[in-house]
């Protein structure tokens, strides 16, 4: 049985949409990888999967019992936490990558049956991302929980991801990143500058993207 699925689902925070007609599901033990341009609704579209932003229409129907681990984008220390701004400070300075390493150990320690995480290798050097994805495989490997990410770091993507959903609002297509790396479609979608580094999706565009970016209205379906 699947961990979640969606069916059309549609986010549309005061009327705009941000997600349009969504539909994906996830197995146990797969690692799937969330990419789009940015604004095109990763986020989103990772809180409506793990249960922490409603969608505004469809139904989320999640594996009974489901526990679920999550990392966000945005790492908020509370104001009230004990601790020296200078010692906060020298935290995240110094141990950029550790402290990811910590905030997913803390996010592990529940025994997710699925785990989200929003740009885990932001803030990472190459050998930090390589450390990170080898971690996010033994995790998987050795809990055989569903792991769902964001990322834009093209070696998370291609080298950890079994399965990539390609996002504008609406989900352009998705496949194994090795199937779909070479295609020449998601260039227009994630722009020539990128040289084809995020050009991710091979299937066929049933639609023509409008460009994305904040405050777009994505296409709904
Ligand atoms: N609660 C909200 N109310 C209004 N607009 C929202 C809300 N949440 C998200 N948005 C808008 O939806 C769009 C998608 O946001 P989201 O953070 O999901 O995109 P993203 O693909 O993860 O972006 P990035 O790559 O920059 O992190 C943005 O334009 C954002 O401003």
């Amino acid at each position: 049985m699947s961990l979640f699925e969606i069916r059309n689902a549609s986010v549309r925070p005061g009327g705009a949409t941000v997600l349009g007609n969504v539909s994906a599901q996830m197995t146990a033990g797969e690692i799937v990888t969330i990419v789009g341009p940015n604004g095109s609704g990763k986020s989103t579209l990772l809180r409506v999967l793990i249960g922490s932003l409603r969608p505004t229409r469809g139904p989320v129907i999640r594996r009974r019992g489901l526990r679920i681990g999550y990392v966000p984008q945005h790492l908020r220390i509370a104001p009230t936490l004990p601790m020296t701004v200078a010692r906060l400070l020298r935290l995240r300075r110094s141990v950029g990558g550790q402290f990811r390493r910590v905030i997913l150990a803390r996010a592990l320690l529940a025994q997710p049956r699925l785990l989200g995480l929003d740009e885990p290798a932001q803030g990472l050097d190459q050998p930090g991302t390589a450390a990170f994805q080898k971690q996010i495989g033994e995790v998987r490997d050795r809990t055989g929980c569903g792991i769902l990410m964001v990322s834009h770091d093209r070696h998370m993507v291609m080298s950890a991801s079994e399965r990539v959903l390609c996002l504008n609002g609406h989900i352009c297509c998705q496949g194994a990143p090795q199937k779909v790396a070479s295609a020449p479609d998601c260039r227009a979608l994630f722009g020539a500058g990128t040289q084809g580094t995020m050009a991710l999706c091979t299937h066929h565009h049933d639609r023509t993207h409008a460009p994305a970016g904040p405050g777009q209205k994505a296409a709904d379906q």
